[in-house]
């Protein structure tokens, strides 16, 4: 199987940053083929100003990981490259090395669909450096746009209070991959539905559409359209009333309606497009209801996100489903996650023992967290998170009662008399899947019921509360003796 039943194995190898490569052939070259490093995918601020990001992608690792190796084809490709300054880019021997090569790493991941919080790893890998290395940029590709596009569907969905949300995005997608991407990931983020067929047949994902207004100006008039549309259509017939007038359509659509009742069918919905969508939803439902068409519900579209739908409902449209494309599917206003992949230990070749490393920075901010770490989430005893607290077992005190503040040492927080569990969870083992990833409707659900559990404060819009994120002490320790340690000039450190 491969990343999306569509692409072959030779994609997934060389889908990759050219620089993995020629630093591969170095690591190669330098004798370090056999020692062992960790990185951690993490991010650095919730997007969208929001107070959390929805984990998304980590079911399509292990096929990513399984599906990586070089083809003959490839290692032609790559034969044949040219260095800038003369010769081949890549060494035969090197090439040798890579057409047996295996992703033979070992990856824990935050559950799909689960709450992920700026600074803690999302994912982590170990392994030969070689292959951590050449995972990078294909692993970001693949976690960092379905987390954003996940944490912009979970928005809207809480915006529009229960009703459906349909993803509308292809068209406006940042290609067909991009598509795919973000049907399977609004779909778990709480979209119901997608227009996407394909991502239907891929991920059985239920499909949803209703139709354009180029079918309306196809007909001599609005009312042989809906007429039309309602005969080939008769079971899931949504009329578009904004063509030309939407209050002419209102009385288009219920004459259909009626039509269809009489021939014992119903309209299941209108849809409108342009507009003052309270004012036009409001005049639609008033004029269903004294048609005796109550049933007949009201879907809107046109650019709509999750600061439109808050007000629409805010002016009390009587509005019963979304279509939303454009801002979804590019996830405006904010159009990348900024998810990085840093080294945050070592072990030579022949050694037990991780070496924890830093990379310092002159901006605060940009200082990673050594160790090989992983994450215990806090809860309240009705279940609600409270706080994440980051730790490397090798450096760990035993005192879980309190966190320190990843950015400022001398903030702590307090977790004592609360629940912890692990947040991270094994998904490969040695270059192989360590589980059948879950289905997209567990990792959905998941998302519904993390989203549930967590605190209003950390979702509402306007100025999100900051979710406690912290270092066990014995990390943070750690963490201040390296960068005390650091080497001048280097901006790297080890202890
Ligand atoms: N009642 C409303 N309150 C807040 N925003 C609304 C309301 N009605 C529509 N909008 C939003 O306002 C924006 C512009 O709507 P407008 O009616 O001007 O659409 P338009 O795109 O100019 O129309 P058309 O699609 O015909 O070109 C859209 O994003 C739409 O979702
Ligand atoms: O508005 P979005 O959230 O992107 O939802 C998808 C849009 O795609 C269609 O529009 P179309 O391609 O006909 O363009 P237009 O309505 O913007 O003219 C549809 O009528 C929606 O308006
Ligand atoms: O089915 C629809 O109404 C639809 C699908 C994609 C984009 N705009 C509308």
């Amino acid at each position: 199987m491969s990343l999306t039943d569509r692409t072959k194995a030779s994609d997934v190898s060389l889908n990759t940053d050219l620089y993995e490569l020629t630093m591969a052939q170095g690591f190669w070259e330098s004798g370090l083929a056999e020692d062992r490093a960790c990185f951690n995918v993490f991010f650095r601020e919730n997007p969208f100003g929001g107070g959390y990001a929805v984990a998304c992608g980590m079911g399509q690792i292990a096929d990513l990981v399984e599906n990586f190796v070089f083809e003959r084809e490839d290692i032609d490709y790559l034969a044949g490259i040219d260095a800038p300054g003369g010769g081949r880019m890549f060494k035969p021997e090197f090439l040798d090395f890579l057409s047996t090569f295996r992703m033979d790493v070992t990856i824990h991941a935050v559950p799909e669909g689960d709450l992920v919080f700026p600074r803690e790893p999302m994912v982590r890998v170990e392994g030969p450096i070689i292959a951590c290395q050449l995972l990078e940029t294909a692993l970001l590709n693949l976690v960092n746009f379905q987390t954003l596009v996940a944490t912009k569907t979970a928005r809207i969905v809480h915006a529009a209070q229960g009703h459906p949300v349909s993803d509308f995005g292809l068209r406006r997608a940042q290609g067909p991959d991009g598509g795919l991407a973000v049907a399977r990931a609004s779909y778990i983020a709480g979209a119901s539905s997608t227009s996407n067929v394909l991502a239907g047949k891929i991920y059985g994902i239920p499909v949803f559409g209703t139709h354009a207004h180029s079918w309306v100006m196809a007909f001599p008039s609005e009312l042989e359209a809906f007429r039309a549309f309602a005969k080939s259509s008769p079971k899931n017939c949504v009329l578009l009333l904004d063509t030309y007038d939407v209050h002419q359509g209102i009385r288009n659509a219920i004459t259909v309606a009626k039509e269809m009742e009489a021939a014992g069918e119903r309209l299941a919905a209108i849809r409108i497009d342009s507009g003052d969508l309270a004012r036009l939803s409001k005049e639609t439902r008033k004029a269903f209801d004294e048609a005796g068409l109550p049933y007949v519900k009201i879907s809107v579209s046109n650019d709509l996100e999750e600061y439109t739908i808050q007000s629409l409902f805010a002016q009390g449209a009587p509005i019963d489903s979304f279509g939303v494309g454009t801002k979804l599917a590019t996830c405006d206003p904010q159009p990348s996650l900024g998810g990085v992949y840093k080294l945050s230990a070592m072990r030579p070749a022949g050694s037990g023992e991780w070496v924890p490393t830093i990379k310092l920075s002159e901006q605060m901010y940009k200082r990673t967290i050594p160790g090989i770490q992983h994450v215990l989430r806090f809860c309240d005893p009705a279940g609600s998170p409270a706080g994440d607290m980051i730790l490397d077992d090798a450096y760990d005190t035993g005192d879980h009662s309190l966190s320190v503040d990843i950015l400022d040492p001398v903030t702590t927080y307090d977790m004592s008399g609360l629940e912890a569990h692990e947040l991270l969870e094994c998904v490969v083992v040695d270059g192989a899947r360590a589980k059948e990833p879950d289905s997209i409707e567990v990792a959905k659900e998941r998302c519904r019921e993390s989203l549930m559990r967590l605190d209003p404060s950390y979702k509402r819009f306007l100025n999100p509360q900051a979710y406690p994120v912290g270092m066990e002490r014995g990390l943070a320790d750690l963490r201040q003796r390296l960068a005390r340690a650091e080497h001048a000039g280097s901006g790297r450190a080890r202890l």
